[in-house]
């Protein structure tokens, strides 16, 4: 059974709290406070899975784990405010590359204003950390993966294939790796969508996922959700200068399935984009229509080449 097969297989048919707004079956979970949302989610980063010493310095992993956290509380648009790390540490670790990882986070932390309020510590065989976020929301404006609607334009911030291109860099033996450094930064030290997510707080519905598998698998996960067909338009995917200028074969694989460049995919009214468009300026940030929703089977049609076909859940699986 692959890791989402299982997740249907263990989720409750219900909850026992009303106070529980989204259990599983987003990117965080949502409970109800007397003045506003808690979004709580958690997400685990393994030596030799997500990362290993070839790939990351200790400073990197601690930034990059919490930076897929992060990028959580944005897909949820959700403001972070605190977490806790629970730690597996193996005794080839040292003390000093513990506290360098403690140092990216620490770094991503101040950037984003949010506080390390606790965690555990285990001896284990594999470095393992997992980290625990809590964010707010003011109440009903959570953005939820069952709220594409027929008619709506699908959109993406930033660009794809990015961190999926530096780790294969990092990963071959090409000297000329340091030459590629926005392509391995792109990897090793993500920028959540946050104050762009945020900005959105004036449209009542948005439906926002973080690419952290890849873009065949988010939009799968929203045309499932929705029970709407979603539509994408390869050559409107966005692509930096940076990945364009490579010369890969597995460019199209990096694009639609690489994953990990915690952008944001989403869908809004053909009304509302105009705001998604100025929210994104503000921000600093491109946002790119990719595509738009309609009724159908809940499934993903890509066009390309001239030729429209299914796009498969494409992306990073575990457990497969
Ligand atoms: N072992 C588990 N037990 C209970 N719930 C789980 C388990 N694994 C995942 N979930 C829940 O399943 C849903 C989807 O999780 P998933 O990890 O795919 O989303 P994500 O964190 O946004 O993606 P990614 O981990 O790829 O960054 C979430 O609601 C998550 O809390
Ligand atoms: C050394 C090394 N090998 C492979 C990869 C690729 N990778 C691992 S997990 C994942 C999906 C996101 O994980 P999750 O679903 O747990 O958030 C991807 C694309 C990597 N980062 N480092
Ligand atoms: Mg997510
Ligand atoms: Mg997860
Ligand atoms: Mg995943």
């Amino acid at each position: 059974m692959d890791e989402f097969e299982f997740i249907k297989q263990i989720k409750p048919n219900y909850y026992r709290h009303d106070t529980i707004i989204k259990g599983i079956g987003d990117d965080a979970a949502v409970f109800r406070q007397p003045y506003q949302d808690v979004v709580t989610a958690v997400d685990t980063f393994v030596e030799g899975i997500h990362f290993s010493k070839k790939t990351m310095d200790p400073f990197h992993i601690g930034y990059r784990v919490l930076a897929a956290n992060i990028s959580d509380m944005a897909a949820m648009g959700a403001t972070p405010v605190s977490y806790l790390i629970s730690l597996v540490v193996p005794k080839e670790w040292t003390d000093e590359e513990l506290i360098a990882i403690y140092k990216g986070m620490e770094s991503i932390s101040k950037a984003y204003k949010i506080d390390l309020i606790g965690g555990d510590t285990v001896s284990g065989d594999q470095l393992v950390l997992s980290v625990t976020i809590n964010g707010k929301v003011e109440k009903d404006k959570v953005r939820l993966r069952h709220h594409v609607r027929s008619g709506d334009v699908l959109f993406v911030t930033g660009t794809l294939g990015d961190s999926a291109c530096g780790l294969d860099l990092l990963l071959s033996d090409d000297p000329r790796v340091e030459s590629h450094r926005y392509l391995i930064d792109r990897h090793r030290l993500p920028t959540p969508r946050v104050d762009f997510a945020e900005r959105l707080k004036v449209l009542n519905r948005v439906a926002l996922n973080d690419i952290s598998d890849g873009i065949s698998s988010e939009a799968n996960e929203l045309a499932e959700s929705s029970g709407v067909s979603i539509y994408l338009d390869y050559d409107q995917l966005p692509i930096s200068d940076e990945l364009r200028s490579i010369q890969s074969n597995k460019q199209e694989e990096f694009i639609l399935a690489g994953g990990e460049d915690f952008e944001l995919l989403g869908a809004v009214s053909e009304k509302d984009w105009p705001i998604v468009q100025e929210a994104a300026e503000k921000s600093n940030l491109t946002v790119t229509q990719v595509g738009y929703a309609t009724d159908g089977d809940s499934t993903v049609y890509i066009h390309q080449d001239e030729k429209v076909r299914l796009l498969k859940r494409g992306g990073y699986v575990h457990r497969n």
